[in-house]
């Protein structure tokens, strides 16, 4: 296919050295290029112990730079491998240290290595995506590409085999909400083997130091609400937004985008199909693409990924920055197939793991196993759980919480002794009806000593209301995984219309529920959109009002959204 001239697009930044970690240690004197080309040994002993510093903040990972010394020159050759030498000898047995890019900066050589710890074959990093977009974006096709590890016919011969082993995998399935999964092994390579079409989660997990987990939320406007609870109660770490080039952005495309970024997930945009699209479409279709992601309601960096290089620059300021990268793939030639699996495959998660920190899990669903009994599934936030911990879930409808076992532990289906913050678990639990559990309820350490409430104090702005919203009103509440519907009881303001931003005090109109403070929440309606903060929640015994300073930034942002209403097909504000 003729390459499609290059839109109005952003050039690729840069390359910026990491920045230097916060450390106890004083690192300024091995801060030199030459430091790595021939230590001493006191030199040797630090470069060490920084390493060990930079890969333990890293969560086990990260992008070593070469050659990027303090007077910005690269490395002649023989130094260039004396370097590498250094660092290979200086990581231990279990860190793999791949090489990303090696280039001439100008003065010299320069290069980027992929550090990555091998973990026990029970346990992996784990890396959450929410696929959205609109139907027939390509979406299964996609997931069925990446994680089978064959190309599509474009008549459905890639989305049958993941239907299939949908289908095969639904006794075993752990969360209500299509989960499909990619394992990258330490040194980058796909592990995903299918036997007979059929993927062994298990086995993946095994053979994996890392595991992207797509969290299927794409499709039609019917289902709006399960994508809202997927993007708020599954925690996604990033947002991969589907676009087909043929189609461009049609139906709920800006709707998905509206949401991540409301909730503040970085996306990423993966337009496929563009083997079957002529170009002036393509470019057309990018175009208004990148005029949407630039309009000060989104304030994105478009990057359009066409080399390894734009992939290693985009997947390392992906979470500080930014930058929206753009892939643009077919799913039945291959075409930057692989640009977009190393680029999964460089993804940091976004939760830190805070094992030192009192547990929490967020319930997102609940089963009831034949032999096992009852199983919740959910997102550790914080803190390490381990086998036969006790821990307090709740609230009941009257807002108590109950001690309860933790008998056996899931990741991935996978049997584990413990799971920690950031990672998606099922547990099986000692006691207890399912009935008695349902969803948005959580299981927290007792040193939290957990408080229930019927109302809380919200901040919020309103991207869509046909009218006027005052006291009284009533809409569904999506707040991690809760969901619930609740009445506004007081606002700071009189009523309120698209737009508008204000306090609103809320009460739950079913039960007490579990909410912390600056938690995002969505507070929707049929048509009516409007996003913020949990500013107070208010424990039964606790109704005085205390005065609180609010970061009214975020809302800002959100709020200038609104300017993209010009680009709305329909001229109704359709996005969040
Ligand atoms: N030529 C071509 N066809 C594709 C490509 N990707 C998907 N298709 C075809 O497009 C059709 C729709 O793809 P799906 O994967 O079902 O689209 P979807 O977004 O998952 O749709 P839903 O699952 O219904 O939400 C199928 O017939 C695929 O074979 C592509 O890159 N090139």
């Amino acid at each position: 296919m003729d390459k499609v001239e290059e839109p109005e697009t952003v050039a690729s930044p840069l390359p910026e050295p990491e920045m230097p970690m916060e450390s106890e240690t004083d690192y300024s004197s091995i801060r030199g290029k030459m430091i790595l080309v021939s230590p001493s040994t006191e030199e040797y002993e630090l470069l060490k112990k920084q390493l060990t510093e930079r890969l333990e903040s890293g969560n086990g990972e990260i992008i070593y730079d070469i050659g990027h010394g303090e007077d910005g020159k690269g490395l002649t050759e023989d130094e260039y491998n004396a370097s590498v030498a250094t660092l290979q000898s200086l990581v231990s047995e279990r860190i793999s240290c791949v090489e990303l890019r090696k280039w001439d900066c100008g003065t010299g050589i320069v290069g980027q290595y992929l550090l990555r710890t091998e973990l026990d074959h029970n346990d992996f990093m784990e890396i959450r995506v929410a696929v959205v977009g609109n139907v027939d974006a390509g979406k299964s096709t996609l997931l069925g590409v990446l994680t089978h590890g064959e190309l599509d016919n474009g008549r459905g011969h890639a989305r049958q085999r993941l239907f299939r082993h949908k289908h095969e995998a639904e006794t075993g399935r752990t969360s209500s909400v299509g989960n499909d999964i990619l394992g990258f092994d330490s040194m980058g390579n796909v592990v995903n083997k299918p036997d007979h079409g059929t993927l062994d989660w298990v086995k993946i997990c095994e053979k994996s130091s890392k595991v992207i987990t797509f969290i299927d939320l794409a499709g039609h406007e019917r289902y709006l609400k399960t994508t809202v609870f997927g993007m708020t109660g599954h925690a996604p770490d990033f947002g991969m937004l589907m676009i087909g080039a043929n189609a461009g952005i049609v139906g709920m495309t800006k709707e998905h985008l509206g949401l991540a970024l409301a909730l503040s997930v970085p996306v990423f945009v993966v337009v496929t199909k563009i083997d079957m699209c002529p170009p002036n479409v393509l470019q057309d279709n990018l175009k208004l693409l990148i005029r949407i992601l630039k309009s000060s309601g989104c304030r994105k960096v478009p990057v359009m990924v066409k080399t390894k290089d734009d992939v290693i620059v985009s997947a390392t300021n992906f979470v500080s920055q930014r930058l929206c990268p753009i892939f643009q793939v077919s799913n039945v030639t291959g075409e930057n197939l692989e640009l977009l699996t190393m680029f999964l495959n460089l993804l940091k998660t976004r939760m830190p793991s805070q094992d030192d920190k009192p547990a929490e899990f967020q319930i997102d669903d609940t089963y009831s196993v034949p032999g096992v009994g009852t199983v919740v599934s959910g997102t550790t936030l914080a803190g390490v759980i381990r086998l036969n911990d006790t821990l307090l879930l709740g609230p009941d409808p009257l807002g108590r919480f109950v001690p309860i076992t933790v008998k056996s532990i899931h990741r991935k289906r996978m049997s584990v002794h413990e799971v920690r913050g950031g990672q998606t678990a099922s547990f099986a639990l000692k006691k207890i009806k399912r009935s008695a559990i349902r969803k948005g309820m959580v299981m927290v350490s007792p040193a939290l000593n957990p408080q229930a409430c019927w109302q809380f104090e919200g901040e919020i702005l309103v991207l869509h209301h046909p009218t006027t919203i005052s006291s009284r009103y009533q809409a569904m509440v999506h707040c991690g995984s809760i969901r619930q519907t609740a009445s506004i009881l007081s606002m700071s303001r009189e009523c309120l219309r698209t737009g508008d931003k204000a306090r609103v005090s809320f009460r739950f109109i079913k039960h007490p529920e579990y909410l912390r403070r600056g938690q995002r929440m969505v507070f929707r309606e049929g048509r009516t959109k409007a996003v913020g903060n949990v500013l107070r929640p208010e424990p039964h015994a606790q109704a005085t009002a205390r005065h609180h300073r609010h970061d009214h930034r975020h809302l800002n942002a959100v709020s200038s959204f609104l300017n993209v209403i010009p680009l709305a097909p329909m001229g109704i504000f359709r996005i969040y």
